[in-house]
């Protein structure tokens, strides 16, 4: 049994479990809410590296095309008039390209806004050559003055004898705070140039190696390359800083997911504490396992001896604590279990009585039964396997009155019990529905008078009582029971009296295990010392 189970049962802690709850509950809100964002911005940056690559593909697609168009309809003498306006008409293109240059083996010799450099502009050697005579060579980073583009560094492709200035590519300015990206263009050699972002975002990624998707708790990172050409993107993307741009909004949603969580937790507690309750706990766990039965002797005044038992009824709870029946008789009444909890008792006193006692001890054998379970046909089901063994056991039945009882019914159950050789009580006699007109009507064999009798003072209203409730209950011609005898000068004075049967109490023995029973029937009457001194 958990420390946890064990202090619900108590109904302990509460508070502390509900701030536990509590705690629980919004962590794990707070978690699923942390996992949504970081996919969120996850896929955000997969989507945006791909849209990048793709982007600067294009462009540099719409650059290669342009170098092919210009080698294809650039067919005038090379600078003259017509050759200029051939290149301006691929210049005016809508691709955002419009610097090309004429550039036969490096050597800039006009452009689209310039008809003669004088002398050639030398373009240095490229930084990513050209391998096909398909695919342009590219200048990277290049100071663009010397073509009249003061000011701007951006880069040169070239392809045969034609050239173009690209500007430099200016989309990651301005970009949210919390995302860093860098493109990037790797030589065949590996090398590596920065096209646009943060310069060396992507080579410290690199060197974390981080070739895919990376995250730690606040950072996420991430580099990814085109397979099918020369650009890189790198993205490192801070859930704090992006945690900033969304702060209202987040600020309100931890509010609102801290107070579902208190809702959640204290319907949780509740729950628990319900389903902990001892009535949930009792209906859950009544069962054959679960029911303890105690043996309380009964003892025939005539001659001292124990002639019986009253079979008392208790139930083990799950932390195995014993639980007295004052605790559940009502809950098994309100469940409408009655006649399956009595059989439980009958079935379990049996299965220990004929274990243990032996068959030179005849007994009388007492339950208590409900009211409403008050039938000759069900009770005789019921105590089937003791009527079986007729030498050993007599069922006895102790039966509390109450309002709802049938006088013609039970006075009918009462004779069929008899008739199969169980006897009738009617229990705790002086309280209740209880009346001595009741008690001459039944023709029940005896009355056990309510223990609130004997245990009271000598001198209180109940003690002065006794002697004579016993007197009007011996008119009935039955037989009585006084239970609740707790001290020997209590005993006495109902001996004395001559008109009581048997008494039970403990002056001669608390309810009993079976083994204790046992024991206490094997030392014989000499256990208990109940005679006067003098007899
Ligand atoms: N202080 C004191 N108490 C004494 C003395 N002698 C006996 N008792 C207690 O008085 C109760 C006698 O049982 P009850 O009147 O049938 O009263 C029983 C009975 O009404 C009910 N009960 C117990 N077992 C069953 C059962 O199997 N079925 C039904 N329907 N009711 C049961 O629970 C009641 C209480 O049972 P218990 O707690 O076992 O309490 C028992 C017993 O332990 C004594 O000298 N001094």
């Amino acid at each position: 049994m958990s420390a946890i189970v064990n202090a619900l049962i108590a109904g302990r802690h509460r508070r502390l479990l509900r701030g536990v709850l509590w705690g629980a509950i919004l962590a794990a809100l707070l978690g699923l809410g942390y996992g949504f964002v970081h996919w969120q911005v996850r896929s955000f940056i997969r989507h945006d590296q791909r849209a990048e690559l793709a982007r600067i593909n294009s462009i540099r697609t719409g650059v290669v095309d342009a170098l092919r168009m210009l080698q294809r309809d650039a067919t005038a003498v090379p600078c003259s008039r017509d050759f200029l306006a051939q290149m301006r008409r691929v210049a005016f293109l809508p691709d955002g390209l419009n610097e090309f240059l004429y550039a036969p083996g490096g050597r800039i010799e006009c452009s689209t806004s310039q008809p003669s450099f004088e002398p050639p502009v030398l373009l240095a050697a490229p930084d990513i050559a050209t391998t096909t005579s398909n695919d342009p060579s590219w200048r990277v980073d290049r100071d663009l003055a010397s073509i009249g583009l003061a000011g701007v560094i951006g880069t040169i492709a070239q392809l045969g004898n034609f050239a173009v200035a690209i500007p430099p590519y200016t989309r990651y300015e301005n970009e949210s705070p919390w995302l860093h990206k860098e493109l990037v263009s790797r030589g065949a050699d590996g090398k590596v140039w920065s096209v646009a972002g943060d310069r060396g975002l992507f080579e410290s990624l690199e060197a974390e190696k981080h070739p895919s998707l990376g995250a730690g708790l606040t950072t996420l990172t991430s580099s990814i390359c085109d397979p099918a050409g020369p650009y890189c993107v790198a993205s490192r993307a801070n859930l704090f800083d992006w945690a900033k741009d969304w702060l209202p909004i987040l600020s309100s949603t931890i509010l609102l997911a801290a107070l579902f969580a208190w809702v959640c937790a204290n319907n949780i507690a509740d729950w628990l504490a319900r389903y902990w309750s001892f009535e949930a706990r009792f209906t859950r766990g009544l069962n054959a396992q679960s029911i303890v039965v105690a043996y309380q002797p009964l003892v025939d005044l005539k001659t001292d001896d124990i002639v019986g038992v009253e079979v008392l009824a208790r139930w083990r709870d799950v932390d195995g604590t014993l639980v007295a029946p004052n605790r559940f008789i009502d809950i098994v009444a309100r469940s409408g279990r009655t006649g399956e909890f009595t059989q439980l008792v009958v079935d379990r006193a049996y299965a220990e009585l004929s274990e243990h006692i032996g068959r030179d001890t005849p007994l009388e054998v007492s339950f208590n039964v409900f009211a409403p379970d008050f039938d000759s046909t069900d009770l005789l089901k019921i105590f089937v396997k003791f009527l079986g063994e007729p030498q050993r056991f007599r069922a006895a039945v102790e039966l509390v009155e109450n309002h709802d009882i049938d006088f013609e019914s039970a006075q009918c159950t009462i004779e069929a019990l008899a008739a199969a050789g169980v006897r009738t009580f009617i229990d705790d006699f002086g309280t209740g529905y209880s009346s001595i007109e009741r008690v001459a009507r039944l023709a029940v064999h005896g009355v056990k008078l309510d223990r609130s009798f004997a245990m009271s003072p000598p001198d209180s209203v109940m003690g002065r009582m006794l002697v004579q409730v016993i007197e009007i209950i011996k008119t009935t011609g039955r037989l009585i029971i006084v239970e609740g005898v707790e001290t020997l000068a209590r005993l006495n004075v109902l001996r004395a009296t001559g008109l009581v049967d048997y008494v039970q109490g403990y002056v001669i023995s608390r309810p009993l295990d079976i083994n204790e029973l046992t024991a206490l029937l094997a030392r014989g009457n000499a256990a208990w010392s109940i005679r006067p001194a003098a007899a």
